[in-house]
């Protein structure tokens, strides 16, 4: 039995960093998508992306499980960290053993992915990896989660993957698609009106692990206490975004993404080739720009006029970067036939949403 579901991958409009300090977010789904094919079969569990593969028992992921759990009540983050490091699939294995307690499955398994979103970027490719993951297992057993749920499981995952502290912004939009208000309270709410936002994505090309950056901002939190006054003013900014954005005021929305990304600076997490994509989408027109994700590289997301994008887009790459015409607010997770698997190559990846 088989089952093959895709997820998009995503980008933050606001809210990054604050968002693990009580604050809220806002993310919105992309369509570059990561797939997952989950065979069933056998007794053992196999995982393979690219040329990385594990094989391993389910007592096994159990015994992962428990080293994890452990780790997490005793709020260990570097032990977290450690762990994740030296294994590739941790998060996906520890998602993994959670759904087989949901799913009441314990035979054999093979998982497989082919992603469109690059690592370490800011795109959510680690969420859409899980996500993608636990609906083709749904799927393979004929069963159906409901989204928030599968969010739910996808989101334990980023909890190891960022070292062991994360929030619900990449693994909601990543699952339930559009784009997502994430706060405090469970679960995210998708908000109205905002599926044709006029974004231009620049990719800076420098990769950056999300955990590592997150770790970096706990270690400057705690020489600079003062730094904590960032995430306050972050919140305040998204309280004034979500109007904005329902009411389609997308000047106003643009601005509030540049204050949000001085104060990401002001934080430490931007680098120059962040702040050259920023500068010149800015000085092409744009609204607004923003570092996406955790920063320290990956991408920069601008909003510009509809008649100003692809000047943004020529000056994103006269300055260095790799600008991408994603669309925003696309579907979530979802199933797919298996025989798309096959056709999966490079080129479909890149427009697996526009060939549809
Ligand atoms: C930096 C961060 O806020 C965004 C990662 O995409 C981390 C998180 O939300 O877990």
């Amino acid at each position: 039995m088989r089952g093959l579901a895709s997820a998009p991958g995503k980008i933050i409009l606001f809210g990054e960093h604050a968002i693990n300090r009580q604050q809220a977010g806002i993310s919105a789904a992309v369509d570059r998508r990561a797939y997952a094919l989950v065979t069933l079969a056998g007794s053992d569990v196999e995982l393979v992306f690219r040329a990385e593969g594990q094989r391993l028992t389910w007592e096994g992921l159990g015994e992962f499980r428990a080293r994890v759990d452990a780790l997490r009540t005793h709020h260990d983050l570097y032990g977290i960290r450690d762990l994740v490091r030296g294994d590739f699939f941790a998060p996906a294995k520890y998602v993994l053993s959670l759904l087989r307690d949901r799913l009441g499955y314990d035979g054999g398994c093979r998982v497989e992915w082919r992603s469109a979103l690059p690592m370490g970027s800011g795109m959510g490719s680690g969420a859409a990896a899980s996500a993608a993951m636990i609906g083709a297992f749904a799927t393979a057993l004929g069963r159906d989660l409901p989204p928030v749920e599968v969010a739910h499981l996808a989101w334990q995952g980023d909890i190891l993957a960022h070292g062991g502290v994360a929030s619900a912004l990449d693994s909601s939009a990543c699952t339930l698609g559009g784009c997502v208000l994430v706060s405090t309270s469970w679960p995210p709410r998708t908000l109205s009106g905002v599926l044709e936002l006029p974004i231009v994505v620049g990719d800076t090309g420098v990769r950056a692990s999300t955990g590592e950056v997150n770790t970096r901002v706990r270690e400057a939190l705690q020489s600079r206490p003062h730094l904590g006054m960032l995430f306050e003013e972050i919140g305040l900014l998204v309280e004034r975004a979500v109007p904005a954005l329902e009411r389609g005021d997308l000047q106003v929305v643009g601005r509030l993404m540049h204050m949000n990304h001085l104060l990401l600076r002001e934080l430490g997490v931007s680098c120059p080739e962040l702040e050259r994509l920023v500068e010149a989408a800015l000085s092409a027109g744009a609204w607004g720009a923003k570092l996406s994700g955790s920063g320290g590289g990956g991408i920069m997301v601008a909003l510009a006029p509809g008649d100003r994008v692809a000047e943004v887009a020529c000056a994103l790459e006269g300055a260095g970067g790799r600008p991408m015409a994603l669309r925003v607010g696309v579907e979530g997770v979802r199933s797919e036939p298996v025989e798309l698997w096959d056709k999966l190559g490079e080129e479909m990846l890149q427009h697996a949403d526009s060939e549809r």
